[in-house]
């Protein structure tokens, strides 16, 4: 403490370092999950269709249905439009090959930034930093609800526990991602949540974090949540059996070989855990370049192939166009990332359609 400051001071500064956040603060109020569950609401055969949906990404996980999960999109959607394009042609896509795969959507509206850069639709769908989150959430609904109404199930990383009841009724895939699998509030989210997680290992790699998580999910528990009206709850949870790990690589160094197949494998089995596995072809597999992304998908399907029944999932991040662009509002090309790099369309069909050709055999 400064010697030369007197009790009076230090009285005052500590009553002013005693202001609570949330009184110094711009705060806007957001529409409650009631409201929009409402205003965009899920019809009895949308209701069973994702039912139908979630069982069967369950059952492939399972290994029930020996059919190859593929969650496959855009690595954010920044653009509705050029999201629902993509619907269009994954949903035509997703019919042909629907015997050997089940294609599910990508619409992934929050970013799990490395440090800070724009968040996701849901935060700041004008992507200008104004932060109109009232519009993002709802934007976020509108769209999973219309890339559902195209028959496609819906995948999404859930990073904002507080967002899950605006949107959960509308998903069939749910990642918890790499910088939060060892978060006990999103262990806990997912042990809320009727569909299938898939836990990311770590960004250093660590894959125990996602076994752990597993385990942590399969649980019941009380959490603190906001339920449909928005009050805080002590929301009881009933655990969930439907988890499996992702290997995305990690300090970019991938793991999707089959040694390090082998070694998840093991070690989800030492822990009692569902030993099937979905591979990302991206992030630190594909070392940050999408062309890799390609390769990877190539030689899980072979290890597939050779017998390896428990890789039963991939993921690729995928476009209309190929690469990325950065975010400026004035002058951005249409279908193209503003995260990480996506392969083309093109490239998207190409690939999916000769994996099914490859399952087919
Ligand atoms: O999938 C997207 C990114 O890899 C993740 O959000 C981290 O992004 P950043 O490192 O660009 O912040
Ligand atoms: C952020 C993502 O992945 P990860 O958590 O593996 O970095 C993602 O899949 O968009």
């Amino acid at each position: 403490m400064n010697a030369h400051v007197s009790p009076a001071c230090t009285a005052v500064s500590n009553v002013s370092s005693l202001t609570s956040t949330y009184e110094k603060t711009v705060a806007q109020p957001l529409p409650l999950p009631a409201e929009l569950r409402r205003r965009i609401a899920i019809s009895a055969p949308l209701g069973e269709q994702i039912a139908q949906q979630r069982h069967a990404v369950q059952r492939i996980l399972n290994g029930q249905d020996s059919r190859l999960l593929v969650v496959v999109g855009p690595c954010s959607i920044h653009d509705p439009d050029a999201a629902l394009e993509y619907a269009d042609r994954l949903a035509a896509l997703s019919d042909e090959v629907s015997e050997q795969i089940l294609p599910v959507m990508r619409v992934y509206v929050e970013k799990p930034r490395t440090t800070v850069g724009w968040k996701g639709l849901a935060y700041d769908p004008d992507l200008d930093g104004s932060g109109d989150m009232s519009r993002g959430i709802a934007l976020s609904r509108e769209l999973m609800h219309a890339v559902a109404e195209r028959g496609l199930p819906v995948a999404t990383e859930l990073l904002q526990p507080m967002l899950a009841p605006y949107l959960d009724d509308l998903l069939s895939w749910v990642a918890i991602g790499a910088r939060t699998t060892e978060s006990q509030l999103h262990r806990e989210l997912a042990s809320d949540l009727s569909a299938a997680v898939g836990f990311k290992n770590a960004t250093n790699g660590d894959v125990q974090v996602a076994i752990d998580a597993m385990q942590t999910a399969a649980h019941a528990h009380q959490r603190f949540a906001i339920d449909n009206e928005g009050r805080p709850v002590m929301q009881q949870t009933a655990g969930n059996p439907h988890t499996h790990v992702v290997l995305r690589g990690g300090h970019g160094e991938p793991n999707y070989q089959a040694h390090h197949v082998r070694s998840a494998v093991k070690a989800l089995r030492d822990a009692g855990q569902n030993p099937r596995l979905m591979v990302d072809c991206s992030h630190a597999n594909a070392r940050k370049d999408h062309r890799r992304q390609s390769e990877v998908m190539l030689d899980v399907l072979a290890q597939r192939q050779k017998g390896d029944a428990n890789l039963v999932g991939l993921m690729l991040e995928s476009h209309l166009f190929e690469g990325k662009q950065a975010l400026s509002p004035s002058n951005m090309r249409y279908g193209v990332s503003v995260t990480d790099a996506c392969v083309s369309w093109e490239a998207t069909e190409r690939l999916l359609k000769s994996a099914a050709e490859r399952l087919a055999r």
